[in-house]
């Protein structure tokens, strides 16, 4: 049965006399999968924050996986939510090994301390890590792997706990062509099969957009510029407006990919 997963209403985030956002309305539902979409400093970050329980709104109100954020332990609420993101690989501690660091996605935290896994646990950090295309660097340190390597290590951690809800902010960003679609073609796989967590995927690049992803966000400066079915949404005037620049959209309906260019 179809639910909201994530219901944002209203929200606006201020930090510093800045509005990074304002009156958002969006509602993430089962079994649904959201591109979010947008130029540098847009606040698609933020966004992200805020539906990982790690940035509590100014104003307005976030329902999360049947919870009302503020009212609830966010600690019972993160391990139910896998997020891969750029600001939570640079908290990795030094030399922390790549399998404790998917293993300890398990309970949302960063650092392996008092916590016990049993032989199911470790099994599964290197399954999710050979889904991945990275079992081989289960035993290195999480420092010593290139960009590629990380994104990849990092999805498998936000898998780890079976999320309800599964954030992904920018992994395609810093790999090489061979590895984006490598990556893609994963993603794909991963969202077609049929216990795929609901996702959401922020990016720069229409082509980062996996096939079978359902919605998309358009942000600018802080607002919502258009959201809904993807096919609906995703047009050269909403993408021109995002982007502040005349842009042309195309659909590659066969292999449903993405891309744009900018008008010549
Ligand atoms: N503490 C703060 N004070 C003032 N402005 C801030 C603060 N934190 C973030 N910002 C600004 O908020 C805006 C939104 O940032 P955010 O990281 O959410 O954007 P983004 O869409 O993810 O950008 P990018 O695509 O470059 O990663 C940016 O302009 C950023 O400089």
């Amino acid at each position: 049965m179809a639910g909201e997963v994530l219901q944002l209403t209203g929200v606006g985030v201020r930090r510093d006399g800045a509005t990074l956002l304002h009156d958002v309305d969006w509602t993430v539902e089962e079994d649904e999968r959201w591109a979010v979409i947008g130029p540098n400093g847009a606040g698609k970050t933020t966004l992200l924050q805020v539906a990982s329980t790690l940035l509590f709104p100014t104003e307005g109100t976030v329902e999360l996986l049947g919870e009302r954020l503020g009212k609830v332990d966010v600690f019972e609420l993160r391990p139910r939510i896998g997020l891969a993101s750029a600001a939570l690989a640079e908290r990795v501690p030094a030399g922390e090994k790549v399998l404790d660091l998917v293993l300890t996605g398990s309970y949302a935290v960063l650092g392996r301390w008092t916590e016990e896994y049993d032989s199911a646990d470790v099994g599964r950090a290197v399954r999710l890590l050979e889904q991945l295309g990275v079992g081989e660097l289960a035993g290195r340190r999480f420092d010593t792997l290139s960009e590629g390597e990380r994104k990849r290590v990092q999805i498998a951690r936000a898998l780890m706990p079976d999320p309800e809800l599964l954030l992904l902010d920018e992994p395609a960003a810093g790999l090489d062509l061979g590895g984006r679609e490598d990556l893609l073609q994963r993603l794909t796989g991963l969202a077609a099969s049929f216990d795929a967590p609901t996702s959401v995927l922020v990016t720069h690049h229409l082509e980062e957009i996996p096939p079978g992803f359902t919605h998309v966000m358009l942000v600018r400066e802080g607002g919502i510029v258009a959201q809904g079915p993807l096919e609906r949404v995703l047009t050269k005037e909403s993408l021109s407006e995002t982007f502040g620049l005349p842009l042309v959209v195309e659909h590659h309906a066969d292999v449903d990919r993405w891309s744009a260019r900018a008008v010549r």
